[in-house]
Formats: structure tokens, C-alpha cells, sequence
């Protein structure tokens, strides 16, 4: 069963909308990322387990509760980066594992050249953070690494994300879990996402590819 949930959300319409304009300066968008990815963790970690607690107020006792499972954040680098400080000050506890991807200029295919994921002890969630999600490459080499690695949970957070690499993330992987901030409708002859927002990674880091 696919699990694609779009956080259909006021205010994540408004920022995205600032994330797409072309005037938008890297500074406004580093903010804008970091917002959207708050918005999307919040959804994306709604069902994590939590165990009960007794806790003393200054005024009673009373019953709390704490998250009863272990986290991995999983930025792809470069542009998942952008949302990796949302995620930890939602989940201060949570270890931050990279993995680093970039896409084939000609084929779109993607190239690993970063990875230092250990051999055992996977975390029971990942939550994988990457802004785009356009042919769903990238995402199908990570989930099955993280597979490999043995995390059971393994959700995808992603900004903007195409319908034709939801629909292989989903056909792929029906166990995983993605949340995603909108759903654009295609892609372009260089597999860029349409309507979209241009090249996260670029946008982020203030780094325009001359063509
Ligand atoms: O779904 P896909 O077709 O695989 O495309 C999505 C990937 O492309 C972008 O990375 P990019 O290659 O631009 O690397 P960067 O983050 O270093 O800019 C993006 O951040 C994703 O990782
Ligand atoms: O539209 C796209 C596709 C891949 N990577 C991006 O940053 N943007
Ligand atoms: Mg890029």
C-alpha cells in the first residue's frame, strides 16, 4: 500500500511559494527550507511510539511521555543539509547520518560519493531529508541502503516532489512513508521538476551552474 502524505497547510503554500520565485535570494530560501522542513517533520513524525512516564509537576504528579524509539536523520547531500537543524531541534536525541548523492548531468542517474553508514545497529526510523524528489532515483539508491542497513521505518521527507517519482517510490517501496510538502505534475527534458523551484543544492548554497 502507498503511504504519500502532502501537508496540505496554509502556511507551507506561502513559503513554498517564496522557495519557487526565481528573485528569491539564497538567504530567504535557506529560511524558507528550514521552515518547510519543521512543517514536514511535525507530520512526519506524528505516529512515532512514545512510552508513558511519572513525572512531578511544582504542583502533582502526573503522567508524560517519551519517544520510545531510536532516530536517524539521513540528510542526502548537498541540499538535504538545509534540513537537517528543523529535524534535530524537533528531535535533539536523533544521530545524523549523510549520505552524498549528486545526479548524472546526462543521464540523471545517481552517483554515490559519500557513505559511512555502519555495518550493524540501524536505527528503528530514518528519516530521509532531501528538498526534490524528481525521477526518484536518488531516493530508491537510499532506501536501499538504509534497507541494507536494517531500519525497518524508513521515511522520506522531501519539499517538492514529482508525481512520476512518487509514483516509483511507492510502486518500489510500499512500506515506506513519504511526506512531501506539495505534488508537482512532470518533468522536464533535463529530468528537472515542473513547475518546481530550479536546482535546490544550487539555490541553498549560492553555487548557479554556468551552462
Ligand atoms: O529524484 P532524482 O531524479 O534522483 O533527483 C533528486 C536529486 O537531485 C538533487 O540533487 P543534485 O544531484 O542536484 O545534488 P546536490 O544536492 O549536490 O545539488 C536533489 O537534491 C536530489 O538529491
Ligand atoms: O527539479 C529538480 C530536480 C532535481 N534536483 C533539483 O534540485 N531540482
Ligand atoms: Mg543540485
Amino acid at each position: 500500500m502507498s503511504q504519500v502524505s502532502v501537508v496540505d497547510h496554509p502556511v507551507v503554500a506561502h513559503h513554498l511559494t517564496l522557495l519557487r520565485d526565481e528573485r528569491t535570494r539564497p538567504s530567504e530560501f535557506r529560511a524558507a527550507v528550514r521552515r518547510l522542513a519543521m512543517l514536514i517533520g511535525v507530520y512526519a513524525t506524528a505516529d512515532l511510539k512514545t512510552r508513558s512516564v511519572s513525572i512531578q509537576t511544582p504542583i502533582t504528579e502526573t503522567e508524560g511521555a517519551c519517544l520510545d524509539v531510536s532516530i536517524s536523520i539521513v540528510p542526502i547531500l548537498r541540499a538535504g543539509l538545509g534540513m537537517v537543524d528543523p529535524l534535530l531541534d524537533l528531535l535533539p536525541d536523533a544521530s545524523v547520518w549523510h549520505l552524498g548523492l549528486y545526479r548524472n548531468e546526462e543521464t540523471a542517474e545517481p552517483v554515490g560519493y559519500y557513505d559511512k553508514l555502519p555495518c550493524n545497529g540501524a536505527s528503528d526510523v530514518a528519516l530521509v531529508l532531501d528538498p526534490m524528489l524528481a525521477t526518484g532515483g536518488s531516493i530508491d539508491l537510499v532506501v536501499r541502503r538504509l534497507q541494507e542497513w536494517g531500519v525497518r521505518d524508513i521515511r522520506v521527507l522531501s519539499i517538492i516532489a514529482s508525481q512520476v517519482g512518487i509514483d516509483r517510490v511507492a510502486r518500489d517501496f510500499p512500506d515506506v512513508k513519504l511526506h512531501v510538502g506539495v505534488i508537482d505534475p512532470s518533468l522536464n527534458e533535463q529530468s528537472y521538476i515542473v513547475p518546481g523551484l530550479g536546482d535546490a543544492g544550487d539555490r541553498i548554497f549560492d553555487t548557479p551552474q554556468s551552462s
